[in-house]
């Protein structure tokens, strides 16, 4: 009998094994590169995810890079805090040592890894820097069981502005809002199986159409969602398409893509006219439609430009903003939003409301939005539009029209702020007013 011969591995079996710090790395070499795009070159986390993420080959790591940089974007004076109590000289802001030791630290001490994890998944990241500092300041905070507060502290000119604007209870509740993920609101194609729905997926509804779940649901798996019968919209979000009433004539929605209003507009039966400038955006807006089985007619133009051809019932305006408001799931504005920024997006928008005004049918509404904390993007816009347009008057929100705990300022439009709902589990910062068209 001839000698067995030796097996030779599998292609599997060949490859050097990974030690698990080092398959580990490349997902925080991502988040690193996403913790960059923000805070220095001052992109979208979710613009920056497909470049920073290239070349991961797992979901997995994909998913978790972007959860690093999230939770360390949510925590960043804290984690800064932490840095500086344990070094001698402060670290600059862009020092690629600081950037490393947040990602280290983010992991220990907000996402339950094992500090020998973090700390070894990290220091490869220094390329030639400081190690040993890292290493150091880590080590220095890991025996002084360092914690993080419970509720994250807000950037200090973000706090400024809004404690400005709104007051130190705002600020406090803005810091609780980001201190646990936020829970998933969805919005019924049909609002009269809201019961149904809010039985069926154990939700609990706040207005009729509305079911809220508990964060961290996985919506494709979730039941209602492959046929179309829900989609996910904050219930702030929701609240500007409801202030147009049931329908039955034409709706203009501008600034539409991805289309949460404009699936509410049709649903509750208008005609829709969805327009927006992006083709991207307005592909995804073609997807919605398609799940729920609802329609619209779709533009991709540029509303500085583009006309319609006839003035239309409703016109809702959900103009591009700095969104300051989706800060708890977008903690990247908290950071990257400037005053500049802010000034530049209420330059634009007092552009498209006036644009706007003239496509509304005299006895017509129009419905303006912005996701924003921010007075330049929604009382100011108001007041200028109300001073340059003597046709148009406010037509109050009414009570009835929003879900307990949300009040309407006493001129008639509303302001959702994260001090509102706070025990049900919040909802995003929004400015809206309903104005209806006089002559
Ligand atoms: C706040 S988002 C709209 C969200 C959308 N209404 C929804 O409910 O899903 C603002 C939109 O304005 C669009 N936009 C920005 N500038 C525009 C312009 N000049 N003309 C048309 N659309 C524009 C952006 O592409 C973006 O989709």
């Amino acid at each position: 009998m001839k000698p067995a011969r030796p097996q030779r591995p599998n292609r599997a079996s060949r490859r050097p094994r990974l030690a698990p710090e080092q398959a580990g790395l490349p997902a925080r070499r991502a988040a690193l590169r996403l913790l960059d795009a923000v805070l220095r070159r001052g992109l979208a986390l979710e613009a920056a995810l497909d470049q920073a993420a290239a070349g991961l080959d797992k979901r997995e790591d994909r998913a978790l890079a972007h959860a690093i940089a999230a939770e360390a974007l949510r925590r960043l004076a804290d984690l800064d805090a932490a840095i500086d109590s344990a070094t001698r000289q402060r670290l600059p802001d862009d020092a690629k040592a600081r950037f490393v030791l947040r990602i280290a630290l983010v992991q220990a001490l907000a996402m339950n890894i094992a500090p020998h994890a973090a700390i070894a998944t990290a220091l490869p990241l220094v390329d030639g820097g400081p190690r040993r500092l890292v290493h150091g300041v880590f080590g220095t905070l890991m025996r002084g069981e360092a914690r993080l507060p419970e509720a994250p502290q807000l950037p200090p000119a973000v706090a400024d502005r809004w404690r400005g604007q709104w007051g130190d209870h705002v600020v406090d509740a803005a810091q609780r809002a980001i201190s646990a993920p936020p829970p998933i609101d969805l919005t019924l194609a049909r609002a009269e199986e809201t019961e149904d729905w809010e039985k069926r997926l154990h939700g609990e509804s706040l207005l009729p159409g509305h079911v809220r779940l508990p964060a961290g649901t996985p919506v494709p798996a979730t039941e209602g969602f492959a046929e179309g019968a829900w989609w996910v919209q904050d219930i702030a979000a929701s609240l500007p398409a409801r202030l147009g009433g049931g329908g039955s004539g034409h709706a203009l929605d501008l600034c539409a893509a991805p289309g949460g209003k404009t699936l509410q507009l049709a649903a509750s039966g208008w005609d829709v006219t969805a327009v927006d400038i992006s083709e991207s955006r307005l592909a995804r807006l073609r997807e919605n439609l398609e799940r729920t089985g609802l329609g619209a007619q779709i533009v991709a133009a540029d509303l500085l430009e583009w006309e319609p051809d006839a003035a239309a019932d409703l016109v809702l305006l959900d103009a591009p903003c700095s969104a300051t408001g989706i800060f708890r799931r977008h903690p990247d504005v908290l950071h990257r939003v400037r005053p500049a920024i802010i000034a530049e997006a209420a330059q634009l928008q007092a552009k498209l409301f006036d644009r706007a005004a003239r496509w509304v049918r005299p006895g017509g509404l129009l419905v303006y939005a912005t996701c924003s904390m921010e007075r330049e993007e929604g009382e100011d816009q108001l007041a200028g539009f109300l001073d340059r347009h003597g046709d148009f008057a406010v037509d109050p929100v009414l009570p009835d029209e929003l879900p307990d705990g949300v009040y309407a300022a006493p001129g008639g439009w509303l302001r959702t702020l994260p001090d509102m709902l706070a025990d049900e589990g919040g909802l995003d910062g929004f400015f809206m007013v309903r104005l209806m068209r006089t002559a």
